[in-house]
């Protein structure tokens, strides 16, 4: 090659090199893992040609350089597959290159991989770089540290962000899959079932949205109607975005529910879902946009109230998301776990307390309503509850009067307590007996709490319908907690001031109720604080 052309090959490295790096720092990352690609491809031509130490080092060193530039630009568009590739290469070159030892660690950490995440930072931290590096590699090793507790023994705290008034950034959390596995259902298709008893509170599993569209609703209806489409199909495009992007994802993905032949679906292994797990590589899945749309479609959570009304957000919000193994947590009408959601991660714990072998369930909307109403809610759900309250309840709404009562609660023919006295004298004619009387005074609750709210209703009816306390506990003990029957509570222990022995029994009566709603994610200063904030933000 003459001198002249050597000198042009030269000057077009150093402007695609220049190009790559300037649109890096614009963060315009497309496009420079384009350019970096290009420069990748020259290097490496010339490096199969070269014949000299000098001219090969510095070939070398260039190379090393654009695939740890190029991992970065691929990290930050959430390629991680191919990102990590590039790591590889660099390090392959120079395995004591420092920022492709960092870049590896970040992309690890986002991929659950703590441990491994752990060692990179470990060994750019012996490098000279790190003492000049802006990002603190200190803090990348403690995140690694605490993230890998917190995956094995599923501890979250929020009690500081919490008390702190939400303020700063929303809490970051490790994966976290408990004693769970997947089975087959008697709900329909397959379910979480516990391995192990659990308490009130204890997480089940911390797992992050594939994807996630948030935002605020307007007030007119049909604006509402409006947002919300725009935002679902953004979400739609994130999800699909995820997908084509992770050949993992899309695997995962594929293991969910389309709402066709339930039974025969398959039942992925739970392994699958933990962060400790090796990806196996799965090529070559068929991208099935229409088998997608119906997987979101069936599978696709929004936001529950509590998380979106009380953890630090405006009152409007909205937010929809996809969490995998969440989806496979079935609804019931006695429901054991509840879901909070903080970032784009769903925290699911035991509402209850739950023994070896149940299914773990949560209810898919208010649970705290009649039959009918319930079945109404249903239908946009696409499916008929198979639940055992449903299946007592339909026996039981075989006669007139349940049915009845239900058109009075929803009309206000008559008054609230007489519904729940009407209630109460009908359960002993149908002799309804122990937990089904709970199931009962669920599909009754508005009945019962406006009837405890009301003054003039607890003198007329106070002394023929049973205490508060014991319709509650009644209550909790088929459905879990709530922050509804919470919120009751919470008020008439305000209002009721009583002795200070009884209080105090009620007040444990509230932290216990408190736990089965936030679960065991805050300590008891700063569950005070929640029960404070759900009941002001009910009212
Ligand atoms: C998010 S998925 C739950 C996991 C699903 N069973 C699976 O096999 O992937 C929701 C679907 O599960 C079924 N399902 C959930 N709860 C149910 C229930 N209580 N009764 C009957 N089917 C239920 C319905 O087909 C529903 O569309």
């Amino acid at each position: 090659m003459d001198s002249d052309h050597q000198e042009m090959e030269e000057e077009m490295m150093h402007q695609l090199r220049s190009k790559a790096t300037e649109l890096l720092l614009r963060e315009e990352f497309k496009e420079s893992v384009q350019i970096y690609s290009k420069f990748i491809t020259h290097c490496q031509e010339k490096l199969s040609n070269a014949q000299q130490t000098s001219d090969l080092q510095k070939l070398n060193k260039s190379l090393c350089l654009a695939f740890s530039n190029r991992a970065e630009g691929r990290f930050r568009l959430k390629e991680y597959a191919e990102a990590i590739k590039d790591c590889d290469q660099a390090l392959k070159i120079d395995d004591t290159h420092f920022k492709s030892l960092v870049c590896k660690g970040k992309i690890l950490l986002n991929l659950n991989k703590y441990p491994m995440a752990y060692d990179c930072f470990k060994n750019a931290s012996t490098d000279s770089q790190a003492r000049g590096f802006s990002e603190n590699l200190s803090g990348y090793l403690d995140l690694c540290k605490k993230f890998e507790i917190q995956s094995t023994n599923g501890v979250v705290d929020v009690s500081d962000w919490v008390l702190s008034g939400f303020k700063g950034k929303v809490p970051e959390f490790a994966e976290y899959v408990g004693p769970v596995e997947i089975k087959k259902s008697d709900l329909g298709g397959r379910g979480l079932f516990s391995l192990k008893n659990m308490d009130m509170g204890t997480i089940v599993l911390v797992t992050k949205a594939i994807a996630t569209e948030r935002g605020i609703l307007p007030n007119d209806e049909d604006c509402n109607e409006n947002v919300q489409l725009v935002m679902w199909k953004n979400f739609i495009s994130k999800v699909m975005e995820s997908v084509k992007r992770c050949d993992h994802t899309h695997h995962l993905i594929r293991t969910l529910s389309t709402g066709e032949d339930e039974n025969g679906v398959e039942v992925p292994n739970i392994s699958l879902f933990r962060p400790e797990t090796e990806e196996t590589e799965v090529l070559n899945e068929k991208f099935d946009v229409d088998k997608i749309l119906n997987i979101l479609d069936v599978n696709s959570m929004v936001e529950d109230s509590v998380s979106s009304k009380i953890l630090g957000k405006n009152s409007g919000y909205y937010g929809v998301g996809l969490w995998v193994l969440a989806s496979f947590i079935n609804h019931s009408c006695v429901p054991n776990a509840r879901r909070i959601h903080i970032g784009d991660h769903v925290i699911i714990f035991a509402s209850r307390d739950v023994k070896a072998g149940e299914e773990i369930t949560f209810a898919y909307f208010n649970v705290l309503s009649p039959l009918n109403k319930r079945r109404e809610t249903l239908m946009n759900w696409g499916f008929s509850c198979a639940c055992k309250r449903c299946k007592f309840e339909d026996e039981i709404w075989s006669r007139q009067e349940p049915g009845e009562l239900e058109v009075a609660l929803e009309k206000g023919l008559l008054d609230m307590g007489s519904v729940a006295f009407r209630l109460e004298e009908g359960m002993k004619k149908w002799v309804v007996k122990g937990r089904e009387k709970g199931y009962l005074r669920s599909s009754f609750w508005e009945a019962f709490s406006r009837a405890f709210e009301s003054e003039k209703l607890t003198k007329r009816w106070g002394k023929r319908i049973p205490a508060m306390e014991v319709v509650v506990d009644s209550i909790v003990d088929v459905v879990g907690s709530d922050e509804m029957v919470l919120k009751v509570l919470v008020e008439g222990l305000k209002r009721s001031g009583g002795s200070s022995v009884g209080r105090t029994s009620e007040m444990e009566r509230v932290m216990k109720l408190g736990r089965g709603v936030y679960g065991k994610i805050v300590k008891r200063q700063a569950l005070k604080a929640l029960l404070e904030l759900g009941t002001r933000d009910h009212s």
